[in-house]
Order: C-alpha cells, then structure tokens, then sequence
C-alpha cells in the first residue's frame, strides 16, 4: 500500500476529559507498541488541543479539532476558526460529524464550506457522512451519502487531503455497529462516486473509513477488508482499547 493511503486511525474524544485525564490517555498510547504503518489522528475537545498535541511530540500522533468555523475572525461567539486552528499548529479538523448536524444543525452547505475554508487554510480534513436508521430502513443510505459528498464536490475540487469517514448515525455511540458487508456496500459506493466525480488518479490516494461502536473486538474483522482504510472512533478511542484498534491490522 502506497504511503498516500496509510492505514488511518481517528479518535473523536467528543465533549469529554479533563486536560488532565487527556494527558493520561496519551500516555497510555504512548507507552503501548503502535503499528507504525498507521496515520492516527485524535481530536480532543478544543480546550484541550494544545496540551493534548504537546504531550504528543514526537510520536507518529497527530491532532485534529472536531470543528471548526469557516470565517477567519469575527463577532462568531463560542466559534473556532480554520484559521486560529492554523495558527495553533493543528494539522487536522473533523467536519460534517453526525453530532454536529443533527444537534446544531448543520447542513450539508455548512458542511461544504467549512470544508472548503479548512483546506485553504492548509488544515486537512476528516470529511463525515453517513445515514440515519430512518433513511436506512427506506433504503436511502447511498443516496443520502451521495447527497452529502455533492454539496462538498460543489465547494472542492481537490480532495487529496480529505479523509472520508462513512459514519451511519443509527452506528454512533450505540453499540450497533455495522456489519462489515453493511459497511462496504456504502464504501463501494462512495468509491464509485469518487471514480465519477474525483477522477481516477484522486480515488487512488482517497482512505474511506467507518466509524461507528468500533471497538476492540470487532476492529479486525473490519479492518480485514479491503474497502475500509481506517477508523474514527468515539468511546473506544477513550479507552486503553483504542491502542488495538490502532493495531487492528497486526
Ligand atoms: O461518532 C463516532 C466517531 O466520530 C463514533 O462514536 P462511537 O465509536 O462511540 O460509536
């Protein structure tokens, strides 16, 4: 496998932790024995970005902010910008999680330019997507995918530095996750779209990956499939488990 699609690894620690508690996490990653063939990027809440990343100098980790506002600066309070995330060093940003668009409403339109201005501003993005249980049940999952990398298609043409995470909502935080044919079917497709819409020489270097009560017992047998290049992981990325979950192709 190319160095362009590394098995990639994500930890959305969401609203939890204290600094404190985030640093303890990084040490219990950093004393583990990690695959170094694998790009692992965690995204601790805002606050805690700064100490989280300098507790992880100097190891293969990266950071990523699990949000960011389009605008530059302004009169947007309680928003971070792509740019202060640039100015703080953080070489990543979760955009588009199933969290932030159905509890604050974003849409696929905010999605796409917040996407567009996170890559300008040279900050790589981990792009989510995914179906609710009502669209799944109607058989709408790829539809509603496909919708959803429209609006971002619309706003960026290049997606090299776009990670795609294939989040089903009905997956998150439930313990439900999804099968590993379940998965692939929505990751072919996304695949396809790419094919259609990125051209062939983009969908090469493009990493689609599940996220969805990923945990330590069932990350292998997923990762064990050639459609699915990683993981964005929510409770388990918290726990020392996450360490095999970055292991998972060992
Ligand atoms: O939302 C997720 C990652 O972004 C997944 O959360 P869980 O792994 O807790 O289901």
């Amino acid at each position: 496998m190319s160095a362009d699609r590394k098995f990639f690894v994500g930890g959305n620690w969401k609203m939890n932790g204290t600094i404190e508690s985030g640093k303890k996490l990084v040490e219990t990653i950093k004393s583990a024995k990690l695959d170094s063939n694998v790009e692992v990027v965690v995204a601790p809440p805002a606050l805690h970005l700064l100490p989280v990343q300098e507790a992880l100098k100097g190891t293969q980790i990266q950071v990523a902010g699990q949000n960011a506002y389009h605008q530059v600066s302004g009169a947007f309070t309680g928003e971070v910008s792509v740019s202060q995330l640039q100015d703080a060093n953080i070489p990543w940003v979760i955009i588009g999680h199933s969290e932030r668009r159905t509890l604050f409403g974003e849409t696929d339109a905010n999605v796409a330019e917040k996407t567009k201005a996170a890559l300008k501003h040279d900050i790589s993005v981990i792009l989510c997507v995914g179906e609710t249980l009502e669209q799944r049940e109607k058989n709408e999952s790829i539809n509603v995918v496909v919708r959803q990398l429209d609006a971002v298609k619309k706003e960026v043409d290049d997606w090299t530095k776009i990670v795609i995470a294939y989040e089903p909502v009905w997956a998150i935080g439930t313990g439900k996750v999804a099968t590993p044919e379940q998965a692939e079917e929505v990751h072919a497709a996304i695949y396809d779209w790419a094919v259609k819409n990125l051209g062939q020489g983009a969908t090469d270097k493009l990493r689609v990956i599940y996220g969805g009560s990923v945990a330590g017992k069932n990350c292998k047998e997923l990762a064990s499939k050639p459609s699915i290049l990683g993981f964005l992981v929510g409770g388990a990325s918290l726990k020392p488990e996450f360490v095999d979950i970055i292991n998972s192709k060992l």
